[in-house]
């Protein structure tokens, strides 16, 4: 018999040096991780038996068997599920084949803690064996195959694992941990107990520990411990989410969602359902408390694991939740769809829409729920508050910090809940730094008078404090939502009123700016108007095909300049975005605002020739920079102001 022995990839051989040196703290992870491994295996078997009964072979029971041996100093979790072919454990057990695998390589610090964190998003899988085994050996034979294509794959974690052909009975795989010394202490009943108590007590197959008793020494030999040939079940057995609610503690559905997620941290929150009526199926949803590295690549799997009947169908089910909502993770259990579903048939399928539906609509009352229970009630009402509802408090904002931005895109996805959606954005604000103002605290402060509800978009909270556009908002006192997200230009174009308020772009037309002011200051702006109409038709010819028009502006108080968006135009935010992304954008020309109560402004009166020419286009390309762009030429702006510098005395 041959014995192989290959290399581990490289990002596998990475991991597992992390694996070893960063989750030393985490150690009880790896039983949970390989009876998941063992789980998946007995559920993919069960999928492939629906169209070939013949791989049961004659051992329909699906098992986890876990035994140690204190002498040996092993510690082996065995299977009965769907087993490795020789091929399957050198691909399976030496790449990593997950998406976002570079991605995640390339945000590790060098920092312990930060970088645990960022594995535990990741999911090391079977390699958590090796924190607490210095040598792992698998044995393994595919269902179907026969007893001589069994597969003896082994390794130290290092940079190398050997592979070879044995026979094995058995169908599914065996893992073989042998111990570090330090690590002794899980070759014990209790120990093992303990961590499929806390891990893995809602896996739906039965886990099995082989039984001691104890033995009287004879011969002066001391007593110990003996194997007594009996296996014991020693978890629940039956799926988590079958079960009613009241019988599920918060550290099982804790636990739960660890197991199916490989995330290390708790979640921010469940909600699971039992959904009858003509579609039936059972919810169990949660939302985790911090975004997957890999959320905004398009290649990333997202959705919910789908089962029928309690048989395990497919991960990553997509067509379960609208892809806004894609951070959701858990599980749906349907008592329709037919058990050979595949996803082509899911996209079309009547059940899996309303499950859909079904599904969105528990996930926005869950996050209506945190968000109303975000800030805590002063005095009296927070008294009266139950514990539960004390525990919500700033969840809600946690939720946003992480996953806000992915929300906003249901303003243009699911035009059905766009209301709901709504009353769920969080915005910075000219009054708040933090993104927690909700359109309805807005409207609440609006000034008497005020018709809409304005917001900016910009690059970064910075670029939008400071812009121009917001100068006589800022006279006025008027509040101004400040929109930072690549996503918001697109989204708000899906948001034109919110409970009958318009929502009115700051940088866009000029027709109910006028709304805004007093009378006097109506008058002075078409006064001025008047008396720089020659000033405004010479800039106009001045900087010619750049701009769309050139008008005095209403808005501007202390800078000279701003650019505003045309009517109907597209921002040049969104240009910008779009353009990025490889479309193709029709050219929108901006209107220049002059403000002619400002130095700069006023010398453009008197200034002739080239030197109007040169003041003309400074004026529009530091209004194109305040904007958060760059000028058309950038070298003749700086050479254009460098002479106005060295001329100034
Ligand atoms: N007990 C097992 N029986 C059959 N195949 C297994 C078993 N354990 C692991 N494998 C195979 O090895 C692969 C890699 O396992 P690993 O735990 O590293 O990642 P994963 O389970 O695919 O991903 P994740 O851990 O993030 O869910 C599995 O996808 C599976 O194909």
């Amino acid at each position: 018999m041959t014995k192989h022995t290959h290399s581990f990839q490289a990002e596998v051989a990475q991991l597992l040096h992390l694996v070893t040196h960063s989750l030393y703290s985490n150690k009880d992870i790896f039983l949970r991780e390989l009876i998941s491994n063992a789980s998946d295996a007995c559920d993919k078997l069960r999928f492939e038996a629906l169209a070939n009964p013949a791989l049961y072979e004659d051992q329909p029971q699906l098992e986890i068997r876990i035994s140690y041996d204190r002498d040996a100093r092993t510690l082996t979790i065995t299977d009965n599920g769907i087993g490795m072919s020789e091929q399957e454990a050198i691909e399976h057990l030496g790449t990593i084949a997950k998406s976002g695998t570079r991605e995640f390589f390339s945000r590790l610090t060098g920092d312990q803690k930060q970088d645990a964190q960022l594995i535990g998003q990741f999911g090391v899988g079977f390699y958590s064996g090796f924190i607490v085994a210095d040598r792992i050996t698998v044995e393994s034979r595919r269902a179907g195959l026969s007893s001589d294509a069994g597969v003896r794959w082994s390794s130290e974690g290092t940079g190398a694992f050997e592979v070879e052909p044995i026979t094995r009975e058995a169908r599914g795989t065996s893992v073989i941990l042998h111990l570090r010394e330090d690590a002794l202490e899980y070759a014990s009943a209790w120990k093992i107990k303990e961590i499929v108590r806390k891990y893995a007590d809602h896996i739906s197959l039965p886990i099995l520990l082989e039984k001691e008793t104890w033995q009287e020494g004879k011969d002066g030999e001391p007593g110990r411990m003996v194997k007594t040939g009996e296996w014991e079940t020693i978890n629940q057995a039956t799926a988590l989410w079958t079960r009613p609610k009241k019988d599920i503690t918060d550290e099982q559905y804790i636990a739960f969602y660890q197991q199916i997620t490989h995330d290390f941290e708790p979640p921010l929150a469940w909600t699971h359902n039992r959904v009858e009526g003509s579609t039936e199926y059972i919810q169990l949803l949660y939302i985790p408390k911090h975004a997957p590295h890999d959320l905004w690549l398009r290649e990333r799997k997202s959705g919910l694991k789908l089962y029928v009947k309690r048989v395990f169908i497919m991960d990553d089910a997509e067509a379960l939740l609208p892809a806004y909502l894609r951070f959701i993770k858990g599980v749906v259990d349907s008592n329709d769809l037919p058990l050979n579903v595949s996803r082509e048939l899911l996209q079309e399928s009547r059940d899996v829409k309303a499950i859909r539906e079904g599904n969105t609509r528990r996930v926005l009352a869950l996050l209506e729920d945190l968000a109303a229970h975000d800030r805590l009630p002063e005095g009296e009402a927070a008294a009266a508050l139950s514990d539960e509802d004390k525990a919500k408090a700033g969840k809600y904002t946690t939720f946003w910090s992480e996953f806000g931005a992915v929300l906003k895109e249901g303003l243009g996805e699911d035009l059905a809940n766009r209301d709901r959606i709504a009353k769920l954005l969080r915005f910075a604000s000219t009054q708040s730094d933090t993104p927690s103002v909700s359109l309805a605290d807005y409207k609440a402060r609006m000034k008497e008078g005020q018709e809409a509800i304005y917001y900016l978009t910009a690059e970064s909270l910075a670029a939008a404090k400071n812009s121009p556009q917001l100068e006589l908002f800022r006279k006025k006192g008027i509040e101004v939502l400040l929109m930072t997200d690549r996503v918001d230009e697109w989204a708000m174009n899906f948001l034109t009123e919110f409970e009958g308020t318009p929502l009115q772009s700051v940088a866009r037309g000029e027709a109910d700016l006028a709304k805004l002011q007093d009378e006097a200051e109506k008058k002075a702006v078409e006064e001025a108007s008047t008396a720089f109409k020659p000033v405004l038709e010479r800039l106009k010819t001045a900087l010619g095909e750049r701009v769309e028009d050139v008008r005095v502006s209403a808005r501007l108080v202390d800078s000279p300049a701003c650019l505003v968006v045309p009517e109907g135009g597209m921002s040049p935010q969104l240009a910008r975005m779009l353009k990025a992304a490889g479309q193709k954008v029709p050219e929108v020309k901006p209107i220049l605002e002059v403000n002619p109560a400002h130095p700069l402004v006023q010398k453009l009166e008197n200034a002739e020739g080239s030197r109007f020419d040169d003041l003309a286009q400074i004026l529009l390309d530091q209004a194109v920079l305040a904007d958060g762009a760059l000028p058309e030429d950038p070298a003749a702006y700086v050479r254009r102001v460098n002479a106005l510098l060295a001329a100034a005395d």
